[in-house]
């Protein structure tokens, strides 16, 4: 995305076979040069690479990093950079799969935590360039609230997987957009479900929501389906579904 604007240079410990359009490679000494650095590692990662790149920052460097939890990364920032650096925290909502739908202005959380040099408004100018909406959120507001939409997500699409579900070719519309939430959050690292739902304070609520939901929702079928017999007696079933196997669940119980 910013390729098209500046000279993006990245970094990494392996040698990456297929860069995006405009990006080159360099040593990480030589990326740490930029102005600008922006931090796209794991959650997790997050300590150990400030600690290896916090004596090799110039005084007034930008470090802005795009985690998908925003309250660990800026106290962790704040504690490992030198107070020379200043420090902004972002969260693209969005990833090469969600990024290519482009159904609508695709958001980006911005924060200024450290802003010395006034730069913030720059950057913010120029995601604003690149078409982006930016959503200016505290690193608390945007964790509660990410907790309880892209948490919540990954969420179900983890358990989705877990049920082994398929594609059929009765599919319905909801089914196949049910699919998807799985693909989507299925294709993304396992690392990066664990660090959304360890690193972001508000998940464990999110979660227990989610069961405390479940169970009420299983609760909507107990007392009253008690009265109502699993199988319909062959009398009651429409005309042409009597079950005529004389055993088994019949195929048609009742509900449209
Ligand atoms: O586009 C994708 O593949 C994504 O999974 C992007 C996605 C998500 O939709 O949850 C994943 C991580 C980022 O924090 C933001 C968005």
């Amino acid at each position: 995305m910013l390729a098209g604007h500046y000279r993006v240079l990245g970094t990494s410990r392996r040698q990456v076979a297929s860069l995006p359009p405009g990006v080159e490679q360099v040593p990480l000494e030589k990326a740490l040069d930029a102005p600008v650095v922006f931090l796209t590692v794991a959650i997790s990662a997050m300590p150990g690479v400030l600690r290896t790149i916090a004596p090799l920052l110039k005084p007034g460097t930008v470090v802005v990093d795009t985690c998908s939890v925003k309250v660990y990364p800026v106290r962790q920032m704040k504690e490992l950079l030198p107070d020379s650096v200043d420090i902004i925290a972002s969260h693209p909502m969005f990833g090469p799969d969600s990024a290519r739908e482009r159904e609508y202005p695709l958001p980006i959380i911005l924060w200024p935590v450290r802003n010395r040099q006034g730069r913030y408004d720059e950057l913010r100018t120029t995601f604003e360039g690149l078409g982006l909406r930016i959503v200016e959120m505290s690193p608390e507001a945007h964790d509660q609230e990410a907790a309880f939409t892209q948490g919540v997500t990954h969420l179900v699409g983890r358990v989705l997987r877990a049920m082994d579900l398929e594609p059929s070719d009765i599919g319905t519309l909801g089914y196949r957009r049910l699919l998807q939430v799985m693909d989507q959050t299925c294709n993304d690292p396992l690392e990066l479900f664990r660090d959304l739902q360890r690193f972001n304070p508000s998940t464990r609520e999110m979660r227990e929501a989610f069961s405390r939901a479940f169970c009420q929702v299983e609760n909507l079928l107990t007392p009253d389906d008690r009265a109502v017999p699993d199988q319909v007696a062959p009398d009651q079933a429409p005309p042409g579904k009597e079950d005529s196997s004389g055993g088994g669940d019949p195929p048609w119980n009742g509900r449209s």
